[in-house]
């Protein structure tokens, strides 16, 4: 093993009856690397993720954590790691700053270094307002913020994080990436399971990219954008009803047909086209409409997604 590798996954295996759930599925995390498990409902993610905390036994290949194979050296491999959804584990009765008190000393910290642990953590999720009451006056997002909190209250080396933020509104979710960050910062190595793409593009440095159980690309957000090939033009019209103008103008100089999307206006370039892209903007220039963008992009990963996978089982 490449000891840079934190966790190896090689050549995985499961079926559920008939059903293949996850098939020769193979990737590296190097340390101190955010990674990212992306992929629709039912594509496998969670069923990897049960292999890798040893919760299910893989029928093939092999998963080694820190070097720990999960299958003939369990115990050890479990300790390797820490996952979050243990929120069954946090007392109801007590405040969000005793249940980080007790899971800190549950982690070998002093009275002292598990009091100011839990001061931290409270304040990068943004719960020092709501530390000394119960668990059972927070919502749903509290709790989630908290339950992170706690899986972090270790500065695990190696964190599994499934679907750590659905559900979640957008000012808690941009918490929870922060609170990621800030831990992969001070050296831990990160999983992540996400359905959302904006999630995986945000946080992980590589993307795998999951449909029906199999890898379908894997790379970083950049060279997955590139796997779809080509480049689009991209112009953003500030009034709506100069859009079939545009429209219009785009679709005679480069004859490609042309999406429009609000007042978006896209179409994808070949080499040939790239060179018409300048025509395109004097004709629009000298019909006077105004523009709030013009450019030639790459495609988005949301264009990758959709290209890559089928979606539902
Ligand atoms: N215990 C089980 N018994 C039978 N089938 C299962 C079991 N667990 C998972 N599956 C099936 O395996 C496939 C993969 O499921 P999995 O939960 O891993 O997907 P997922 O990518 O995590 O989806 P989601 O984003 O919805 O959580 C699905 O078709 C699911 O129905």
């Amino acid at each position: 093993m490449n000891s840079k590798n934190v966790v190896q996954v090689k050549n995985i295996r499961k079926r559920f009856g008939k059903k293949a759930a996850v098939q020769d599925v193979s990737f590296e995390i190097k340390k101190g690397e955010i990674f990212g498990l992306l992929g629709p409902n039912g594509a496998g993610k969670t069923t990897i993720l049960r292999m890798m905390t040893s919760l299910l036994r893989q029928d093939a290949g092999e998963i080694t954590l820190n070097g720990y194979n999960t299958l003939t050296q369990g115990r050890l491999a479990r300790q390797q790691f820490s996952i979050t959804g243990q929120t069954a584990a946090i007392d109801q009765d007590l405040t969000a700053r005793e249940n980080l008190i007790i899971f800190g000393k549950l982690n070998g910290l002093h009275r002292d270094a598990a009091r100011q642990r839990a001061d931290e953590l409270l304040t990068d999720f943004d719960l020092v307002q709501s530390a000394d009451q119960t668990l059972a006056t927070f919502s749903g997002g509290m709790r989630r913020r908290l339950d992170l909190a706690v899986s972090l209250v270790g500065k695990p080396a190696l964190l599994f994080l499934d679907e750590p933020t659905t559900g979640l509104d957008p000012r808690t979710r941009l918490q929870m990436w922060q609170a990621i960050r800030k831990l992969v910062a001070e050296g831990s190595t990160v999983l992540l399971t996400t359905q959302y793409l904006e999630e995986a593009e945000h946080l992980a440095d590589r993307i795998a990219l999951i449909d029906h159980g199999k890898m379908i690309v894997m790379g970083t957000p950049t060279e997955l954008e590139r796997q779809v090939g080509g480049m689009q033009l991209r112009i953003d019209v500030t009034e709506l009803q100069a859009v079939p103008h545009v429209q219009t103008i785009v679709q005679t100089v480069l004859g490609e047909s042309v999406q429009t999307d609000g007042r978006t206006v896209t179409v994808l370039l070949n080499q040939t086209e790239m060179q018409q892209v300048a025509q395109v903007l004097a004709q629009l220039q000298s019909t006077q409409i105004p523009l709030n963008h013009f450019a030639i992009e790459t495609p988005s990963l949301d264009d990758v997604f959709l290209k890559m996978t089928v979606g539902k089982n």
